[in-house]
Parts: C-alpha cells; structure tokens; sequence
C-alpha cells in the first residue's frame, strides 16, 4: 500500500487539548478558537465533551459552544472533496462533505446521558469512546469494556437512525497507564466491536505515546484487516516524541486520516505522565514536505496556537509553531 495524496486532519484541540489544562476557556473563547481553526482550513474539529463536569470541568458548557457555532462553514480550497466510501461495501465509511464547506464538529459521548445531551444540542456528529486496556476503561468512564460497548451499541444505533456521523475511539492501544504492555488482539477486538455497531471511522488512540513506528504499523495494520483501511484513523501523543514517526509509519500503510491538536496540546486526566498530543503544525509541515495535501494554511493554525497558548498561559509543544514563532519576533 502506498501513500495517499491527501490526508484529513481531525483536529481535537479544543476538546483533547483543553480538557487536561488547569485554566478552564471561556465559552467564547472556545468558539473563537474553533471558528479561527476552520479559518484555517480545518473541516472536522472536536468541539467538546458532554461528560460530567464535575470530572472535567474544562468541557463544560458544550452544548452553548455548539450552539456558537451554528451554520459555521469555512472557505472552499480547489479539489479537495474526499469520498470515504470503503471499498468492502460495509455500512459506514462515507464521511463525504457537501458544499459549501460546513465544518464537522464532533462532540465526545460517554453515555445514553450525554448522547441526549448531544441532540437536544444539535450535535451531528458523535464519538463514543472505549478502551483496549480494562483498567483505564474504569477509570476513565467508571465502565469495563464490555460493559460500556453494551452501553454504546444503542447510542451508535440511535445516531445513525438520526442521520448523525459517529466515531468510535479505542485508548491504550499501544500501552496503558495502569497495565503496562496491551496486546494487539486487544485493540482489535475493541476495534471490531465499535465498528461492528455502525461506528464510521474508528481512531486508534495511542494514549500515552509509548509506541515507536513498527509497534503502531503492526498494530494499525492488524485492526484494518479486520474492519477496512478506510476506517481507521490515527490518534497519537507525543509523550516519549514518536507521534510523527508513527503518523509516518502510518501513512506507509495507507492511513488517510490522522488526529492532531493545535499547538500539541493535550492529553487525558486519566491517564497520568501522558503529555501532549501530536501538533497539528507539526503534521501539517511534515505532510506538506511530503507533497501530501491538507487543505490547512499552516501560518494561520500556527497562530491559532500562539492566541490559545495565550489564553490558557501555557507553553506552546508544537516545534514548528515554535520555528514560526521564532521568525516573526
Ligand atoms: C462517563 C462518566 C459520566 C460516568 O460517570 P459515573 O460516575 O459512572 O456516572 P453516573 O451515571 O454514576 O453519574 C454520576 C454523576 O455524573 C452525572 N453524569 C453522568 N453522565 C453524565 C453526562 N454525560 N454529562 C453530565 N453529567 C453526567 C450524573 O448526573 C451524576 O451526577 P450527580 O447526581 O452526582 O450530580 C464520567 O466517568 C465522566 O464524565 N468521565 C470523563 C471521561 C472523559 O471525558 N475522559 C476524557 C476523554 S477520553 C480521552 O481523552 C482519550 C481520547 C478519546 O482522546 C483518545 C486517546 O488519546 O486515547
């Protein structure tokens, strides 16, 4: 399998890389960050969580930001429509946008509450959210893995009979906070079971960073044997500094869709060490060395960072940001 031509970047910095912050963001300052990320030409960006606010109280006031953020769409770049038909005709996979542009703004869903939370907000798209690894399933949603694929598969029902798009994410599937080693059948056999209940795209969480390249093209390769290549996506942090390697390794195998968040923000409170997730600048410099295309203006996502590394009064990750930082002082 060879590269692709083009990649999608799902951008998760508004949800991912705010909920592990100590500051918590404004509503408004959320929906200003997420407008001036589709300004720069990125169409799916997590817009938030509808989880407890007690436990993360970064992603409360959701609903509100999508509701700032109604009728948002963003300018059109020539010839970049992209079909996510999968070619073994199973349900799914047609994550095709129509003109003009509006922008995906996917919402985090942990259970039938947050899934009434997400429509009576007009959400359309959803991503539940599962682990490979028993103990940070726990204590990330107080659920097993069984347990909570139970709980999903009427919510993945339920938004598809409404029309809604739903990813599925599976955590841990190169290493666990709390477990150490997880095998790849593991995050396979996760991977199956959200696929098998209608999830559209599966992204495959590297948690905690710990993979290295053939680690994550084995186990990415594994679980697109079970469920199409043109499901997966591509969702790692840059703890240990591999997520490029990895996003690389990827790629080679023909992953056309990888997770990213402005300024390498990020990281989850559940599991501890873990930092940042891979940079949306630097993805986008590496991908535009390769000649792959994006549709993302890398000079405005960069400054995205530097205006909401600004508000939180946090130290941008990203080393490209930092390279363009650096040429404009
Ligand atoms: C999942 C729950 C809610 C279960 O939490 P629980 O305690 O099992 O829920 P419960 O049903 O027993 O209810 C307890 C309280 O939570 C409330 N509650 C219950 N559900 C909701 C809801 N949907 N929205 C708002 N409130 C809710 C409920 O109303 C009740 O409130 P109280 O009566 O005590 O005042 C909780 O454990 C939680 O919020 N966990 C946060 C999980 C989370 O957001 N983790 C980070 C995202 S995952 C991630 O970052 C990884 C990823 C995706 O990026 C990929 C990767 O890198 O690996």
């Amino acid at each position: 399998m060879s590269r692709a031509g083009r990649v999608e970047i799902f951008e998760v910095g508004p949800r991912d890389g705010l909920q592990n912050e100590s500051r918590v963001l404004p509503v408004e300052t959320r929906i200003a960050m997420i407008r001036d990320l589709a300004a720069a030409g990125l169409r799916t960006v997590e817009a938030g969580s509808f989880v407890s606010p007690r436990n993360l109280p970064q992603m409360a006031g959701t609903a509100e930001v999508l509701a700032g953020l109604s009728g948002l769409t963003r300018p059109s770049f020539s010839g970049e429509s992209i079909s996510r038909s999968t070619s073994d005709g199973t349900q799914g996979g047609d994550l095709e946008i129509d003109p003009p542009n509006p922008i995906n703004l996917p919402v985090l869903v942990p259970n039938a509450r947050g899934f009434a939370d997400a429509l009576a907000a007009k959400a359309r798209h959803i991503a539940v959210f599962a682990a490979a690894s028993e103990s940070f399933s726990r204590r990330n949603i107080n659920r097993g893995i069984e347990e909570s694929l139970a709980e999903y598969r009427p919510i993945v029902a339920g938004a598809l009979a409404a029309g809604l798009k739903v990813r599925g994410y599976v955590s841990c599937v190169l290493g666990c906070p709390y477990e150490g080693h997880v095998p790849v059948s593991a995050a396979v056999s996760v991977a199956t079971a959200l696929a098998s209940m209608g999830c559209q795209e599966i992204s495959l969480g590297d948690t905690i960073g710990v993979g290295t390249p053939d680690a994550a093209r084995a186990m990415t390769a594994a679980v697109a044997s079970e469920i199409g290549m043109q499901r997966v996506a591509v969702h790692f942090h840059d703890t240990y500094g591999q997520a490029l390697a990895n996003v690389l390794a990827c790629l080679e195998l023909g992953v056309t869709v990888v997770d990213s968040s402005v300024a390498g923000l990020g990281g989850c409170p559940y599991a501890p060490g873990a930092s940042g997730n891979l940079a949306t600048e630097d993805l986008v410099y590496m991908l535009e060395g390769l000649g792959v295309e994006t549709g993302v203006d890398l000079d405005r996502v960069a400054a995205v960072g530097r205006t909401v590394c600004a508000a939180l009064g946090a130290a941008p990750r990203s080393r490209t940001g930092q390279a363009l930082a650096a040429k404009i002082k």
